[in-house]
């Protein structure tokens, strides 16, 4: 109820559209109502009959020699008298034979008799049964305007009903809720039983409005009940078809436009198509067209919009044959429960909902992707791979990861596009004890958010696997951990919330797909809360929520139920320091429990805070790895030197001949106004030696102050980073190379 209007415009819309066929049903009678008429010579009694003679009489001409008495042989001559008519008036025979009889019945009546009292008064009543070829299209297409409309209707309900589930695919709530115990099969089951409930109100109303317009075709006998029943198996029927559908969708507002289209073009095309022979057949009474037209109802009945645009034709159809036919009182009424009526269309809905529904809770995507997934645990021996990274590479593949509870093997990833395949993960090995917490460092693009989605079950690896320890010691595939009760918290990049729900329902519904006792769920909930300092936020819509709060849920949701195994993605984007620092200490203290945390971050402050080693990742591999200060050791390029010089110079070369004479191999860095950076190479007894020359020639240098460094980490990650911008600009400028050599 939260989102009121979205919920109001679903329920609302398709009574409308209902309303609207309603209203289109009712603007025109059936078929033309011809009233009955009294025939008598007055009818031509007119202004066009005194230009036109439509008929008469003639009175005592004798009969031809031709009537004769055969049996005589004799000529018989007889007055007679004659009807003239002209078949130009539809009603002048009639007429004018019928006056003739009354003439006759009068001269026939005895003299004592008043003749006025009798005669024969003749009326036409006409058929209405048989409709003009016209009023048969006319008919013919109203009736499909009328279903059509009522379709669209229920086209935009069903589609918004099923896009909901691209929504959670694609914001990560549904993946994060697998990952946090919920099973495919709930899920699924949950999703269907919600969403047909939810569309059984709209159904309700639009029955209530069919009711109230007492239209016979929808109402008459078990009409309604029919027409309820094809709603209500119409969603049935495409909310599972939608299920299936949604994971080809990358957005649910593309997926709500499509099922709107798929749902109304399949039904509009079948229809359409099925319209012509039956329209054809109807005119021109043709056996072939009319085979036509039934081969192809039962083709088109594996469509769900197709089965409820022809269940309500057909009702019309069923409700137009017994208004012409009651008036002779034949009750020629059927039953649209009976199976060659509407009983196959029921069939037909009915089963491919099951059907549909049952393939969509057993086939999940993750058994899809075990089944293709083959884990290579075959080491690759890349050449040019570092030797911290290759020794643990020997180590995995050496089988010495007793105590690592998270191994990815040989883990890769392309992505295949139109033009070109894109290795965004290149045959990464790591085990990650109990109680570290590994760093995953790299520019933007490098492979760390694929890394992790490949660890979630987001998406599939292209080789090697992703495995688990169990408590007993065996490895097994990351994404059954679950079922073996190993739970994995997952932080995604991108915030998996809800917006229409609170903090405090979000720590709930999460704490419960964990397993928390109910009774426990406060204390647990309101622990993290207060370790992230989220009180003041914690019963307010996540909506209203900032950017750096939803970081703080999304990982609080991440801790609940004392994970062992903690993938965190950038938990911290977007905090401000303060809160930074909470954050730290709450994954401190899983980390310190036992917990072995995956965390990628461009902070490299926050890293060398929480990391006991780290790897950086350079277009998709590893190019360092280790303790953070063994990465600054190795791949630190010395001391960093900061100048301030009594004024402004761009002079560099006096103060790097006197760093060069005495550490040789000092480079100039950069120059800001009067400041000059120098990076003197690690050596033996550097440092004291470093701060002696600097102090000794202060004064001759112009030297206001200074001061030394050791390489950050910040500036091991920049030398990395930059690789990765020159490979890739480098793989640009040939690739431009290699199109202007291409033949014009
Ligand atoms: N769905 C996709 N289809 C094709 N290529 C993709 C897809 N997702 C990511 N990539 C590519 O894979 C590479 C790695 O992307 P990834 O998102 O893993 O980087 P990242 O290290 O997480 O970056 P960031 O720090 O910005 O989050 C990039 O070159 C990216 O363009």
């Amino acid at each position: 109820m939260r989102d009121w209007r979205g919920t109001l415009s679903n329920v609302l819309l398709p009574v409308l559209f209902v309303a609207m066929a309603m209203a289109l049903f009712t603007v025109k009678p059936l078929a033309t109502d011809y009233p009955s008429l009294k025939l008598m010579p007055g009818l031509y009694d007119n202004v066009e009959s005194s230009f036109f003679r439509y008929g008469g009489w003639s009175f005592g001409v004798k009969t031809s020699p031709e009537l004769q008495d055969l049996n005589l042989n004799k000529t018989y001559s007889k007055p007679l008298a004659k009807v003239w008519y002209s078949q130009k008036g539809f009603h002048s025979l009639p007429s004018y034979l019928n006056e003739l009889n009354n003439l006759i019945l009068w001269m026939n009546l005895p003299p004592s008799v008043d003749w006025r009292q009798y005669g024969i008064t003749l009326y036409s009543h006409p058929y209405g049964g048989t409709l003009l070829d016209e009023d048969k299209i006319m008919e013919n297409v109203r009736q499909c305007g009328v279903a059509l409309c009522i379709m669209l209707g229920f086209s935009i309900l069903t589609a918004s009903i099923g896009s909901s589930v691209v929504k959670d695919r694609v914001s990560g709530t549904k993946r994060l809720q697998h990952i946090s115990g919920l099973g495919y099969k709930t899920y699924w089951l949950a999703n269907f039983l919600y969403d047909m409930l939810f569309y059984l109100v709209p159904v309700g109303l639009c029955i209530s409005v069919i009711a109230a317009f007492q239209l016979s075709a929808f109402t008459f006998r078990e009409n309604l009940a029919a027409t309820a029943l094809l709603l209500i198996l119409f969603g049935y029927a495409t909310l599972p078809w939608m299920y299936v559908m949604s994971r080809f969708f990358s957005s649910s507002d593309i997926a709500f436009i499509s099922y709107i289209s798929l749902n109304f073009v399949f039904g509009l095309c079948t229809m359409l198509v099925i319209l012509l022979p039956h329209l054809l057949a109807a005119v021109s009474k043709a056996q072939n067209l009319q085979n036509i037209y039934n081969i192809l109802k039962w083709a088109f009945i594996v469509f769900p919009p197709f089965c409820l645009g022809q269940g309500l034709l057909e009702l019309s159809y069923n409700q137009i044959k017994f208004d012409l036919t009651s008036s002779f009182g034949i009750d020629s009424y059927v039953s649209p429960f009976e199976m060659n009526f509407l009983g196959w269309i029921f069939v037909a809905m009915a089963l491919q909902g099951t059907v549909i529904l049952l393939l969509r809770v057993l086939l999940h995507w993750d058994l899809l992707q075990k089944l293709r997934s083959h884990c290579s645990i075959s080491s690759t021996v890349n050449p040019s791979e570092d030797e911290d990274v290759e020794v643990e590479r020997k180590r995995l593949f050496g089988g010495r990861t007793q105590n690592d509870i998270l191994l990815l093997y040989n883990l890769r990833k392309c992505y295949r596009g139109f033009s070109k395949r894109n290795t965004a993960v290149k045959d990464i090995s790591l085990g990650i004890p109990r109680g570290e917490c590994f760093g995953l460092l790299g520019a933007n693009g490098a492979g760390k958010s694929t890394t992790f989605k490949m660890l979630t079950g987001d998406i599939t690896p292209s080789g090697g696997c992703a495995v688990i320890r169990t408590p007993t010691g065996s490895e097994m595939d990351i994404l059954s951990a679950s079922s073996e009760g190993i739970l994995i918290g997952y932080c995604p990049q991108q915030d998996a919330l809800d917006e229409l729900l609170t903090g405090w329902e979000h720590l709930y519904y999460y704490c419960s797909l964990r397993g928390v006792p109910i009774q426990c769920i406060h204390k647990v909930a309101g622990d993290l809360v207060s370790r992230f300092h989220l009180d003041a936020h914690i019963n307010k819509l996540v909506k209203t929520y900032s950017g750096g709060t939803k970081r703080k849920l999304s990982t609080a949701l991440a801790l609940v139920g004392k994970p062992q195994v903690l993938l965190l993605d950038e938990p911290s984007s977007g905090m401000d320091p303060c809160s930074k620092r909470y954050l730290w200490k709450a994954i401190m203290k899983e980390v310190q429990d036992g917990c072995a945390a995956v965390l990628t971050s461009h902070s490299m402050e926050e890293c060398e805070a929480l990391c006991t080693r780290l790897a950086i990742m350079v277009d998709g591999s590893f190019r360092c790895l280790g303790s953070p200060q063994h990465i600054k050791n190795r791949f630190g390029d010395g001391y960093s030197v900061k100048v301030w010089l009594n004024k402004e110079t761009s002079n560099h070369g006096a103060i790097l001949d006197y760093l060069q004479l005495h550490f040789p191999g000092t480079q100039f860095k950069e120059q800001r106004l009067n400041l000059q950076e120098y990076r003197v190479p690690y050596g033996w007894g550097c440092l004291p030696e470093l701060f002696k020359v600097l102090e000794n020639h202060k004064v001759l240098l112009q030297i206001k102050h200074y001061s030394i460094s050791e390489t950050t980490l910040e500036q091991v990650f920049i030398n990395f980073a930059t690789q990765q911008q020159e490979t890739s600009s480098s793989a640009q400028e040939s690739s431009t190379n290699h199109h202007h050599h291409l033949p014009v």
